[in-house]
């Protein structure tokens, strides 16, 4: 008796929590332009590493994502950049629901959805969709694009009934620019930079409030790469989106972002604008990173002061105690070895004007504002 009451209760706080989730208009939900959509605070994700085939004993984890905060504000873009095995890969996953993190939260519209289950996960995966790193594996091969963009559909009937579906995904096609008439193509007869077009249309389908788009243009020509991102950036006004735009090089995402979050073993070690960023980074790792991004004057290019980076990136299941990027870092000194820098605004920059270049989060002891 007990326990069927308190089913119904959840179920109504599930439901209702779920058309909370759903609410679009600015006016519902009173989220205007530039407010956090998203906020990500102290986000964890630690996989364990086990040993033993029958008894599986925990030996320590890898840890993936360790301390991760940031906002996503309403129709922004924010670029997250790092090296391969940095994490960026796990904090979509985390951001989409696609896997649970081992602590913190993610506040979707002021709600934390990292402890949602039923039709209140539902309702918040709908609103954050991802767009997938490789449009020739992510994209099923024996199913036709209107199978595959009509897909999230059949999770999500009330977003398109079923007589409306295939002029739903025609209208999808002709949105991201590819011919209606292909709609019962498969994969294989199209482009790699097609196909991405087509992961777009299946990501817009549920007409989302947040897309994570995880190097959606990576595995593509750099001819091709301009033409996805410039298609992105139409889309995002047009459909009122914000984006997770996530990439391993800082000069991809660099048209794209509002704002950029660089990461490094499983932290954001600096955030802000991406003038900030781009021009005043005060990271070392920034800089490095910045300095292997060639520069398209040949004179500049021939003054451009490379900065590289000796050793490797160390272990996740491991990481350096105090700065984790000091095992790498020419500024290194036992400060960094015993105290972790918190990302903030350093004390050498806080009291400029809060619209200054350096003015920005960067979580190193050693911060400078390096004009690049
Ligand atoms: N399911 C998993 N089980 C164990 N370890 C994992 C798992 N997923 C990711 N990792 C580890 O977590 C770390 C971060 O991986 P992640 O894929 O998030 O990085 P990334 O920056 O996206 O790299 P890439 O650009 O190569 O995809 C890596 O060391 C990776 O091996």
């Amino acid at each position: 008796m007990h326990r069927d009451s308190s089913g119904r209760k959840e179920a109504r706080e599930e439901g209702e929590t779920a058309r909370k989730l759903l609410a679009r208009s600015r006016a519902e939900t009173a989220y205007a332009a530039g407010e956090p959509i998203l906020e990500v605070r102290d986000l964890v994700k630690h996989f364990p590493l086990t040993q033993g085939v029958v008894l599986k004993r925990q030996v320590g984890a890898v840890k993936a994502v360790d301390g991760v905060s940031f906002d996503l504000r309403r129709g922004e873009t924010l670029g997250i950049v790092g090296e391969s095995g940095c994490g960026k890969s796990t904090v979509a996953k985390l951001v989409t629901s696609l896997e649970a993190p081992t602590a913190g939260e993610i506040r979707f519209k002021g709600e934390d959805i990292t402890r949602l289950s039923g039709k209140a996960l539902k309702a918040v995966r709908r609103n954050i969709q991802m767009v997938f790193q490789d449009p020739y594996t992510s994209l099923n091969p024996r199913m036709t694009v209107g199978d595959i963009i009509g897909e999230p559909f059949e999770i999500h009937p009330e977003v398109a009934p079923k007589g409306d579906r295939r002029r739903k995904v025609q209208e999808l096609l002709d949105v991201v620019g590819l011919n209606p008439e292909y709609i019962n193509r498969y994969p294989h007869q199209f482009s790699g930079g097609q196909r991405q077009r087509i992961g777009i249309a299946r990501g817009l389908a549920l007409r989302p409030e947040i897309i994570v788009a995880d190097e959606p243009v990576s595995a593509l020509d750099v001819s091709v790469q301009a033409q996805v991102v410039n298609l992105m950036d139409r889309l995002q006004d047009e459909f009122d989106l914000s984006y997770m735009f996530i990439a391993h090089d800082l000069s991809v995402v660099r048209h794209i972002s509002d704002r950029v979050g660089v990461m490094y073993l499983g932290r954001i070690v600096e955030i802000g604008s991406d003038s900030a960023i781009y021009e005043h980074p005060t990271h070392p790792y920034t800089q490095a990173l910045l300095s292997a991004v060639p520069v398209p004057d040949p004179a500049a290019e021939a003054r451009r002061e490379r900065i590289v980076l000796e050793g490797d990136v160390p272990s996740p299941a491991d990481p350096p105690s105090g700065c984790r990027f000091r095992t790498r870092c020419w500024k290194a000194q036992q400060r960094c070895v015993d105290l972790e820098p918190p990302l903030t605004v350093p004390p050498e920059f806080a009291s400029t004007s809060a619209s200054a270049p350096a003015h920005h989060p960067s979580a190193c002891h050693f911060p400078e504002d390096r004009a690049m």
